[in-house]
């Protein structure tokens, strides 16, 4: 068996977890919203059409977050379509996905639905067909508490007080050839700038994200970082990162995904701050990693003109849950700097959580090492010092079997590892000489002899987690076997 040992220590603090690393996202896209977290007539839907087996496992998982309406779909939205009776709603082409919209849920339905889901909003406004006005107009109509047309028109709309909507995304993807209204850094740039300036005059306390690369391997990547922050870093608090993993046969490469990410990260960092040195700026623009998962893009199907098509209904099996941890331990790595992040998307498309149509609703695998990042990773970041065997990946050349993080909090500390070796298993020496206080270590293990193996909706509990104890032994490190492809979550406690 390969050996690896981490040496734990609660002074190697990297930064404070802040509970908004655990978001996710849901888009007017495939079957997100409609039949995902909004059915009416399903049996679990409440009075409102929104499913409470899809609530009841959001708040599950822990989602603190939620990103809304877009995504794509969000540079061609009119969100005055998505307010006032039903009935009086237009249907309009959503040409980012080529469906069909109806407009039945919008703005309220989404804010009903975040409040019951206990969770923060993250509204983005378009700025690919629209602009400054239409902007500022959402985020009065949102915040404003009353006595103007717009403010007032929320409270005919049936809500009297502000929503006081904090985190607003400057627009999506607007590197993207395919995005629609598409701009280049410069034109971007000074748009986001002077948005931004805007929304701040209506409020002053909302926090602004705007668009980095659509992903790191962009031809204008970088260069896109510096051109928008030169024009918008007094009014951005965040730029955007956006990345997806996917499966293309060669197994050890996509097990080292976060690799990618780790560097994808550094490299955001590093031109936030050549921005910062050049323009003489003593604030530190925080990183929105708001769209990353796990995504086979070959199973995308649009252009339909269909309501709710089924789009990117990926299955995912235990890798992908594995390269899920993964993209948490490097999210948790950076603490300091990636303030927001949300997995792409929640329900149905890219899913954690899955659903039938009048039918039930239950976890893929990817749910879990979610659940277990956001109930278990609290109080501040640890980087760990690890000494692991390396293996050698096509894509990313040799790299560490096992990437680690830790967090410490008033309970104790929990370790947050992944074994990447497609065969063996690793045995981790946890060196707890600046924990002598250890009194119990459970620890967490999603892994399977059949890495294929998979949640469906006949068999919804195929892959769990599994729990147990580790023996601890005052003044000894503790020995953890980590199986091959495998997430593992060991909880010290003190
Ligand atoms: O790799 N691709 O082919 C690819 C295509 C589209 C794409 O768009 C992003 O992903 C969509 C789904 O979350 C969001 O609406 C958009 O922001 C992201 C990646």
């Amino acid at each position: 068996m390969k050996t690896a040992t981490l040496i734990l220590d609660p002074a190697f603090r990297v930064g404070p977890v802040r509970p908004r690393l655990f978001g996710s996202f849901v888009e007017h896209m495939g079957r997100c919203v409609y039949t995902g977290i909004y059915e009416p007539g399903h049996p679990r839907a409440d009075a409102d059409g929104l499913r409470e087996d899809v609530l009841a496992l959001t708040r599950e998982m822990g989602v603190s977050v939620v990103r809304y309406p877009g995504g794509n779909f969000v540079s061609g939205y009119r969100w005055e379509d998505g307010v006032g009776p039903v009935e009086e709603r237009p249907a309009r082409l959503d040409l980012a996905w080529q469906s069909l919209e109806t407009n039945a849920f919008g703005l309220h339905e989404f804010m009903t639905w975040a409040d019951r889901a206990g969770v923060e909003p993250m509204m983005a406004v378009n700025l690919g067909t629209r602009g400054v006005q239409e902007a500022v107009d959402l985020l009065e109509y949102c915040n404003h508490p009353g006595g103007t047309a717009l403010s007032d028109r929320r409270v005919k709309n049936g809500r009297t007080e502000p929503y006081g909507i904090g985190l607003w995304c400057l627009g999506n993807e607007m590197d993207g050839p395919w995005q629609i209204g598409h701009k280049t850094a410069t034109e971007y740039g000074r748009l986001a700038q002077e948005t931004g300036k805007a929304m701040k005059l209506v409020d002053p306390s909302v926090e602004l994200v705007a668009c980095g690369s659509s992903n790191g391997h962009m031809p204008t990547f970088g260069s896109w970082e510096a051109t928008v922050l030169e024009h918008c870093y007094d009014e951005a608090d965040y730029v955007s990162l956006h990345a997806y993993y996917g499966q293309d046969g060669d197994l050890p490469s996509f097990l080292a995904s976060a690799v990618d990410m780790d560097a994808f990260i550094d490299g955001v960092i590093a031109t936030a701050d050549h921005v910062r040195a050049k323009l003489h700026k003593s604030k530190r623009i925080q990183l929105s990693f708001d769209e990353w998962n796990v995504w086979y893009t070959d199973s995308f199907e649009g252009g339909t003109w269909e309501q709710a098509p089924r789009m990117s209904e990926d299955l995912f099996n235990v890798a992908d849950a594995v390269v899920v941890g993964n993209l948490l331990i490097s999210l948790l790595k950076h603490a300091d700097r990636v303030g927001v992040a949300c997995q792409a998307q929640l329900a149905n498309l890219l899913a954690p959580i899955r659903t039938e149509p009048g039918g039930p609703a239950w976890r893929q695998t990817i749910f879990h090492p979610f659940a277990h990042a956001a109930a278990y990773a609290k109080g501040d970041a640890l980087r760990v010092v690890l000494d692991a065997p390396r293996v050698e990946t096509a894509k990313y050349g040799d790299v560490p079997v096992v990437d680690a993080v830790a967090t410490h909090d008033d309970d104790g500390v929990t370790v947050f590892a992944v074994n990447r070796d497609v065969e063996e298993s690793v045995g981790l020496t946890l060196d707890l000489r600046a924990l002598p206080g250890v009194r119990s270590a459970e620890r967490i293990v999603l892994s399977d002899a059949d890495t294929g193996a998979a949640n469906t909706e006949a068999e919804p509990g195929r892959v769990t987690p599994q729990r147990s104890e580790v023996p601890v032994r005052a003044g000894e490190p503790l020995l953890v076997e980590l199986p091959p492809v495998s997430w593992n979550v060991i909880r010290l406690t003190v």
